[in-house]
């Protein structure tokens, strides 16, 4: 198993190089956390799938037109190392979240705290938890999507990957997209290792232009798995209506 030079998941976070982090969402719209969680960790989580108590709905992709494969959100509570991570992973991202939007002129700004970001969506009606565990098998894909639930979105979420690539499963590579104003979509292949986690932009965000700054549409999906069992988790800062 690999070593782990932090013991909770919350030293992790704060270890984590965020100039580096901010410089790479600030340029690429996404930015990897290495090694966010240990091989045991990672085991534990990806191990809950099959238990209903966790969970507050679960959703088979293709039913909906959204892949092939399947997720269940986590009810509240939830588990511990899902909660120290959003609360921590939040405060590290919400002064970036709010240069995003100082940069595209909108008013709308962050709070320092999760609890008070929480807050807002929950007045707002959004009340219902939204990170999930994903599963996929042999075959399964994720279509290219956005993650939004209702008027108040955090723009910046985070995806853990819980399998070991090559080991675990084979293909399954995490996508990212990004569509220009007139221009032709890019697309972006992360390869990350058991453990690491990608920060990346949920809806839009700011590009730096040669003469101003545009508004860029993201989207993000995952490519088909040809062999094995890939689970990941999913944080997403917002909740649910
Ligand atoms: O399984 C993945 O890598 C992507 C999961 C996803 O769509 C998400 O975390 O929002
Ligand atoms: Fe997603």
């Amino acid at each position: 198993m690999k070593t782990q030079p932090f013991n909770t998941a919350e030293e992790r976070v704060q270890a984590l190089d965020w100039e580096q982090i901010k410089r790479a969402l600030n340029t690429e719209g996404s930015a990897i956390l290495s090694q966010l969680l240990s091989t045991e960790e990672c085991q534990r989580l990806a191990m809950l799938y099959p238990q209903n108590e966790p969970f507050r709905s679960h959703i088979v992709m293709a039913r909906h037109g959204f892949g092939r494969g399947e997720y269940k959100y986590f009810a509240y509570p939830l588990p511990d190392v899902i909660t120290d991570l959003r609360t921590a992973l939040y405060a590290r991202l919400a002064p970036i979240a709010n240069g995003w939007n100082a940069s595209l002129r909108s008013d709308i700004r962050y709070p320092d705290e999760h609890t008070d970001f929480l807050a807002r969506c929950h007045t707002a009606g959004q009340h219902k938890p939204t990170p999930l565990l994903l599963q996929y098998t042999s075959g399964d894909y994720n279509c290219l999507h956005q993650d939004l639930y209702g008027e108040h979105v955090f723009p910046i979420q985070v995806t853990i990957l819980l399998s070991a690539p090559g080991q675990d499963f084979t293909g399954g590579e995490f996508v990212l997209t990004e569509q220009r104003p007139r221009m032709q979509t890019r697309a972006e292949v992360v390869s990350l290792q058991q453990g690491d986690a990608l920060a990346f932009a949920v809806h839009t965000r700011p590009v730096q232009g040669t003469r101003r700054i545009y508004r860029v549409n993201m989207r993000h999906g995952v490519s088909q798995l040809r062999s094995g069992q890939r689970h990941t988790v999913g944080i997403i800062f917002h909740d649910a209506k």
